[in-house]
């Protein structure tokens, strides 16, 4: 039978507790992930917390019955160093420091391979074992002396604790095999004799020749070569693990690996190995002896006297069960209810029986005759009908009766026996049917079940042994675990699946969760169940009404027996009344024709008498029958509520069962479909922000686009304001125009400094109405006139605003040039009145000066000189204009009598002013804003 290499993956824990992992295990889904995405579907994905014994029991036990059964079995471990290679096979150790927690696969296989054997007294056994190690392709015998024999675990236990401490510790290979041979008479006298292997091989940590060529092996069958072309004979340790890979073990590879980041690489390698050996397939056989198969007894009187009511009662039974599964089994094919595999295999059994029926049927009938007159087995009748006892029958003696009594109540305690056993055997079948379904998730191919194995005989290379295909001497249960496990680990729709996956870089979970939540759904776990259920219900009322029935005749055989009773104790009066009645007359007659007289009715009596005391013992008879029959009936009866309560508990059970299970499924659907809905609500809000982080991202390369355009412009302009500076400066004026550009420079500046702050917030994340004035504060402070502008203003479409927003500009700017005019005209208007102040005080200066007596004022024309040349003198840096202008005023004053005095305040007047007008202009949105600033208060 072809079955493929099975694959674990154990995790190594971190040696630092919470330190950081590259790869983790999913025991559920068996799928091994890595920090990278990558999943790895095998086996068993054991977790990283895994125990010694859990590992074991993961998959260990179908190797122990395939290696009871006579199949060759192997366990090869793949591992980085110091990633617990040895701790997985062998343990911590074998010295009494050592917790047994701690004890690998192979002390563990032993333990159990003996308390198994130890279990089936009918096994003749002899184990042996070998520790060899292969080092730089040599040959070391760790225990020196090639295979030793175990008799016991004890022995076992020993050699294993000399040989963990004669080992050659490094990097080299260990193989350690037990080799049984066994040999038992099976229950239909055959002789079944049977050689297994179980190897286990911890293979070298760092990279060498050995495993480079194994390597090389594994890729060779991997990629389709025929095990026959391929030499395992290269180096030795291929020729050891000969049977492991494309031989005829059962075998499960190990891979032992590090979850610490520093050896992904490592751990990857390892993995991707581990893997790779999936694709091998090994053809599992059962080896056999030459001698296997032969009859030991076939004559049945050979047999133990003790036996042989025994063998005699339950073929009996036997034939009744098979003769009634047939019965069924064409029901079944009837109603065709079966896939066709199924109806294969039942027409298979059908054809086998009528074989074995027309083989049998000449003995039967003739042993039946036999039977039935060496030993005189009555037919087993299992419900009599009280009858009314026949006259011959009451003649029949009481030690008839007696010895007939103690063989029903033979026949029911075999019977008895034979419904416990048979119950009993039922219930395992059950419990182990289920238990396969439970335990191992192998899926079964779908054809595997139904085939019927060939059998094939083919000589080994030593022709120590003979092998056959499992089938012809193997149990139904046991064939069905082979098929099992020759059927994929992974059903073809999950390969598909998670190759899809791979192909897609996606991450194939949502998938499997899918097909996880369909498979529940279609649990065949629930529909045996519901089975179970069902046929334990069916019994349950069966049961039921036997059960009413065995009360209703019990009662009826109460009543009878009463009847009975009644009619005896009537029957005993009358007897007495009739002795008592022949004495009396025997006493009362003196006469002779008296004594003849009662003498005849004294006969008539006593004859009477005879037919009652008859009677009498009839009834005593038929009551002895009933009240055994009551008895019997209440025994039943007994039985049967014993077995209703059972059967209820069974029921209240398996409902309970079932309901568990229809809750745990509503509940992993409800969990299934939360967390479906959250990832769905996770996955939305994960694309809107994507979608809102694309569009504002768009958004801000736009917004520095414009910046930049903005930031563009702005130098064109500044350098544009630059040069008419320049120019302004080397020639002192410009023409209005260029003044007016000037002006618009400036202006456009500061617009599109706004404007790149405005955006600068956009991009922040600030809220640009922050440097607008429509802000709340502005808000409040704005008049309702303002108010009712900026509604206006929002109300304006694009172009409207545009125009605005230019006639807005236009006008700052005029405004501008008309406040730099005004500003030029108020400086001149400054530099006119300083002037006038100027001389207003030399004027002063010299109204003030000692004035020459009268008479020489009038006509003294050298006076007016020296007044005018004084005068003329401080008037040097004024114009020849001005100067003639006060030369003729100075002559009109000389001519005329001296006008009025000028009254000092209002001298005071022409006075420079201290206070003079500072006033600021600035600009606030549209207005020009003029302020005084030392105005006075
Ligand atoms: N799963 C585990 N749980 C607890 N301890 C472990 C586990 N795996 C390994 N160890 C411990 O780690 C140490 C190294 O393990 P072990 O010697 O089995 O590694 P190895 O792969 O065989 O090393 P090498 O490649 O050197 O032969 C041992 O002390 C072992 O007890």
């Amino acid at each position: 039978m072809d079955i493929p290499v099975q694959i674990a993956i154990r995790l190594k824990p971190p040696s630092i507790a919470d330190s950081l992992q590259c790869i983790f295990s999913n025991p559920r889904t068996q799928i091994v992930i890595t920090e990278s995405g990558q999943t790895f579907h095998v086996n068993r994905a054991l977790p990283v917390d895994c125990t010694q014994s859990h590992l074991f029991s993961s998959f260990m036990i179908p190797q122990i019955n395939c290696f009871l059964d006579g199949c060759d079995t192997s366990v090869v471990v793949f591992g980085q160093p110091n990633t617990g290679k040895t701790y997985t096979l062998f343990g911590a150790g074998f010295e009494c420091i050592h917790s047994e927690c701690d004890q690998g696969i192979i002390p563990r296989f032993l333990t159990d391979i003996f308390h198994k054997l130890s279990q089936m007294p009918e096994r003749e056994f002899i184990l042996h074992i070998t520790w060899m190690q292969v080092v730089n392709n040599n040959i070391f015998d760790v225990l020196g002396a090639g295979l030793v024999r175990c008799c016991n675990v004890e022995e076992a236990f020993q050699y294993m604790q000399l040989g963990w401490r004669q080992r050659c510790l490094g990097n080299n290979h260990t193989v350690f095999t037990v080799s049984m041979e066994q040999k038992w008479v099976g229950t239909n006298g055959v002789l079944n004799h049977r050689m297994s292997t179980a190897s286990f091989c911890d293979l070298a940590a760092y990279p060498e020749p050995s495993l480079f060529a194994l390597e090389n092996i594994i890729k060779e069958l991997v990629a389709g070569n025929p095990p026959k072309q391929i030499n395992y004979d290269q180096c030795i340790l291929t020729a050891m693990l000969r049977d492991s890979f494309g031989g005829r073990a059962f075998t499960w590879v190990i891979g032992c690996i590090s979850t610490e980041p520093d050896d992904y690489q490592d751990t990857l390698k390892i993995l991707n190995l581990c893997l790779c050996c999936r694709g091998i397939k090994n053809f599992v056989t059962v080896n056999l002896f030459a001698d296997n198969n032969t009859p030991v007894y076939s004559d049945k009187t050979a047999l133990p006297a003790d036996n042989s009511f025994n063998l005699q009662f339950a073929t009996t039974q036997w034939i009744k069960l098979v003769s009634n599964a047939e019965g069924l089994f064409n029901k079944i094919l009837q109603s065709k209810s079966l896939s066709e595999s199924d109806m294969n295999q039942v027409s298979e059994w059908l054809f086998l029986k009528a074989e074995c029926d027309e083989c049998l049927n000449g003995d039967i009938s003739g042993d039946n005759k036999d039977v039935s007159t060496k030993q005189g087995l009555p037919r087993i009748a299992e419900d009599t009908e009280p009858s009314e006892p026949s006259e011959s029958d009451v003649e029949t003696d009481s030690e008839d009766s007696h010895s007939e009594t103690v063989f029903q109540d033979k026949v029911e305690k075999y019977m008895e026996y034979f419904r416990e056993k048979n119950d009993q055997l039922f219930a395992e079948r059950c419990e182990e049917y289920l238990n396969h379904i439970d335990s191992d998730d192998i899926t079964l191919s779908e054809t595997s079940g139904s085939q019927s194995l060939p059998i094939m005989t083919s000589q080994s290379n030593s022709g120590r042994r003979r092998t056959i295909q499992p089938g012809e001497s193997l149990s139904g249960a046991e064939l069905e675990l082979l098929r099992k496990v020759a059927a994929k680990a992974i059903s073809p729709e999950s390969q598909k699946i998670i190759l899809e996956s791979h192909k897609k870089d996606v991450d194939p979970e949502p998938k499997l969760i899918e097909r996880e939540l369909l498979k529940m759904i279609d649990s065949p776990k629930t529909a045996e169940i519901c089975k179970k259920y069902k046929m334990t219900k069916e019994k349950y009322t069966q049961k039921q009404i036997l059960a009413r029935k065995l009360s209703k005749e019990i009662s009826s055989s109460q009543s009878q027996l009463k009847e009975l009773i009644n009619l005896c104790i009537a029957k005993e009066r009358l007897i007495n009344d009739l002795t008592k009645a022949v004495s009396t007359n025997n006493n009362q007659s003196k006469t002779c024709s008296d004594k003849f007289e009662s003498r005849l009715v004294d006969q008539d009596t006593i004859k009477e008498i005879k037919r009652h005391e008859l009677n009498l013992k009839t009834y005593k008879k038929q009551i002895d029958q009933i009240k055994r029959q009551i008895k019997k009936d209440e025994k039943r009866r007994n039985t049967l509520d014993i077995e209703l309560v059972k059967d209820k508990l069974k029921l209240d059970e398996l409902s309970e069962t079932s309901v568990d299970i229809k809750d745990k499924k509503s509940n992993s659907l409800k969990h299934f479909t939360n967390r479906i809905t959250q990832l769905d609500s996770i996955l939305k809000e994960k694309t809107s922000d994507l979608a809102n982080l694309e569009l504002s991202k768009d958004k801000e390369l736009m917004l520095r686009k414009e910046i930049k355009n903005l930031r563009k412009t702005r130098e064109c302009l500044h350098e544009q304001r630059c040069s008419l500076g320049h120019k302004r400066k080397i020639y002192k004026s410009l023409s209005d125009s260029e003044e007016r550009k000037i002006l618009e420079c400036e202006e456009a500046i500061e617009a599109i400094d706004t404007a790149i702050e405005y955006k600068n917030n956009l991009i922040c994340g600030k809220s640009p109405s922050a440097s607008l004035s429509d802000s709340q504060d502005n808000k409040d402070s704005q008049s309702r006139g303002e108010q009712m502008l900026m509604a206006r203003l929002d109300k304006l479409s694009h172009d409207e605003m545009k125009t605005l927003l230019y006639r807005y500009f236009e006008k700052v700017v005029d405004l501008r040039s008309a406040c730099a005019a005004l500003e030029a005209g108020a400086a001149a208007a400054a530099a006119e009145a300083a002037a006038w102040r100027a001389r207003a005080a030399a004027a002063w200066r010299h109204a003030h000066k000692p004035r020459p007596p009268t008479h020489t004022r009038c006509l003294d024309t050298g006076y007016m000189h020296e007044r005018a040349l004084s005068l003329g003198l401080t008037t040097d840096s004024e114009t020849s204009d001005d100067a003639m202008r006060l030369v003729d005023r100075m002559r009109q004053l000389a001519r005329y009598p001296p006008g009025p005095v000028i009254p000092s305040q209002n001298l005071r007047q022409l006075m420079p002013a201290t206070n003079v007008p500072v006033a600021k202009v600035t600009k606030e949105r549209n207005k020009l804003v003029i302020i005084q600033q030392n105005k006075k208060n």
